[in-house]
């Protein structure tokens, strides 16, 4: 089979840190390749440099055997190449319509809106995407609008789809309608390269996988011969067990009680309480509204009736910095708009809520939070030059786990986790998952929403949603066809 895209011998630099050094990888022509490796390994920088945004510092990129385009090109590199990240690339003030069509009108002239919405039309039929072309973008759900990325993508004519941890933010069956896509692109021909920290997945999906560690190429195998505990060695550079959850025994204080909880269109009369030393899960699909009720707990959104509690005090509603004096922490759904501050330092951001203590008179002493954001380096293993890098600059994963610093650094009385794991690698996973259980030894009640069955398996029970209600409360023990089936709301 013939070579579709290689990269040989990629390095890149960014000041200290090597992100590619001398990386290699060959995607042959129609398969799906997985790209997968630790945070920090690379993945995305090599992303960024098949798709022409970066410029090598040495090494080339060549596609079906000729040299890639000029980096000012950008025609000839949408012609090539297209990328569905898992943050949007779309303008959710636009159309979908003007989205597909905008940055690419021939002539220079007035824009024919009737002739613009009719190509689009086409455009989405002749990919099966049914979402409707005069929809505001902003207003699609993750799954349509990397629906419209890909049709896009195709429309360019380009033959290579890289997708970058796509089902980051997708529950179950949206996932399984992905894969379903998928294997129609690869069928009609379609090369894709697949980057996910979730390894079934490469299993399900691809047929090759190669592994970066620490910057470098480390194996290319075919994933129908390579063991599941192979691939996570190749990775991480040593054998990982898988994460055992420990066992305890709540207490019997409340730290935490929501009450009669009804948000309009996201829950409905919900009631939920933690003790200390507990940890409750919330599971369910996307409609379920189970991260609208967790945001409320934090102060992100105000419901429409209802009381939060923590340690029998109530919470001003929609407050989040009085939710947080009140002994909350937690960890956001969305760490681009209220997990971290890009241009700030680690540092600066790992210890932004014990700020006021530090320091006396509301000024920290930069050697006190010096100190505590090492601590937390070191204890979630975050990769890093340093206190004073800032967080724009780590690779995902590690930006993630800067967040869950920020939620752990005070000690908080309740923590509340969203999707906690997203984009964090399988060894890093057990250690955000073990801060977790810490946090809850030492006396803490914990909250964690995920999509994620492993993360619901440190929970000592699981509230289930569905529509807007808890259906069930479900003891540990489950096993994943049962919560699924309740989740699902095929089984009661
Ligand atoms: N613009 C930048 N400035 C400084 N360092 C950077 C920049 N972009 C990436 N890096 C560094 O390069 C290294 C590789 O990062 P990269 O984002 O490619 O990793 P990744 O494999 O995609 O990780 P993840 O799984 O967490 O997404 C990291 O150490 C990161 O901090």
């Amino acid at each position: 089979m013939s070579i579709h895209v290689e990269a040989r011998n990629v390095v890149k630099r960014f000041g200290p840190t090597t992100a590619l050094n001398g990386a290699e990888i060959a995607i042959a022509e129609g398969e799906t390749h997985a790209l997968v490796g630790r945070n920090g390994a690379g993945k995305s920088t090599l992303v960024s440099i098949l798709t022409g945004l970066q410029r090598p510092d040495a090494g080339e990129v060549r596609f079906s055997g000729e040299a890639a385009p000029a980096l000012a090109d950008r025609d000839a590199w949408r012609q090539r190449v297209a990328c569905v990240y898992q943050k949007s690339t779309i303008i959710p003030a636009l159309t979908v319509a003007e989205n597909l069509f905008l940055n690419r009108q021939s002539d220079k002239g007035r824009i024919n809106w009737r002739a613009l919405r009719a190509r689009a039309r086409e455009l989405l039929d002749t990919y099966e995407v049914d979402v409707d072309a005069q929809a505001l973008a902003g207003d699609l759900s993750v799954e349509q609008r990397q629906l419209v990325e890909i049709a896009r993508a195709l429309s360019f004519g380009a033959r290579f789809i890289i997708l970058d941890e796509p089902t980051a933010r997708l529950d179950g069956p949206a996932i399984e309608r992905l894969f379903a896509r998928m294997r129609s692109l690869r069928e009609q021909g379609v090369t894709m390269m697949y980057i996910s920290h979730h390894l079934d997945e490469v299993y399900q999906i691809c047929q090759t996988v190669t592994v970066f560690r620490d910057a470098r190429h480390v194996t290319t195998r075919a994933v129908a011969d390579l063991p599941h505990d192979e691939l996570v060695a190749a990775m991480t550079g040593e054998a990982t067990a898988a994460y055992e959850s420990r066992v305890r025994t709540p207490g019997d204080r409340l730290v935490l009680e929501g009450t009669g909880l009804t948000l309009a269109g996201r829950y409905t009369d919900v009631d939920l309480s933690v003790r200390s030393g507990e940890v409750v899960g919330l599971a369910g699909s996307a409609s379920s509204g189970k991260v609208g009720l967790a945001e409320t707990l934090v102060g992100l959104r105000r419901a429409d009736t209802g009381t939060v509690a923590v340690n029998g005090a109530r919470v001003r509603p929609g407050d989040v910095p009085a939710a947080m004096r009140a002994g909350l922490g937690f960890v956001p759904e969305d760490r681009h708009h209220e997990g971290f501050v890009p241009l700030l330092s680690v540092g600066e951001n790992a210890t932004f809520p014990i700020a006021r203590k530090l320091g006396r008179f509301g000024v920290v002493s930069p050697s006190r939070r010096r100190a505590k954001a090492e601590e937390m380096i070191e204890s979630l293993d975050i990769k890093t030059e340093g206190p004073d890098q800032p967080v724009g600059d780590l690779s995902g994963g590690n930006a993630q786990k800067v967040v869950f610093a920020r939620a752990l650094v005070d000690d908080p009385t309740v923590l509340v986790v969203i999707n906690p794991t997203a984009g964090v690698d399988v060894k890093a996973k057990q250690a955000l998952l073990g801060a977790v259980e810490d946090a809850v030894e030492r006396g803490a009640g914990a909250v964690v929403v995920s999509d994620e069955l492993d993360d619901l398996r440190i929970c000592d029970r699981v509230l289930v949603m569905f529509h807007g209600r808890v259906v069930k409360d479900v003891p540990r023990g489950w096993t994943d066809h049962e919560l699924v089936a309740v989740m699902e709301g095929i089984e009661d």
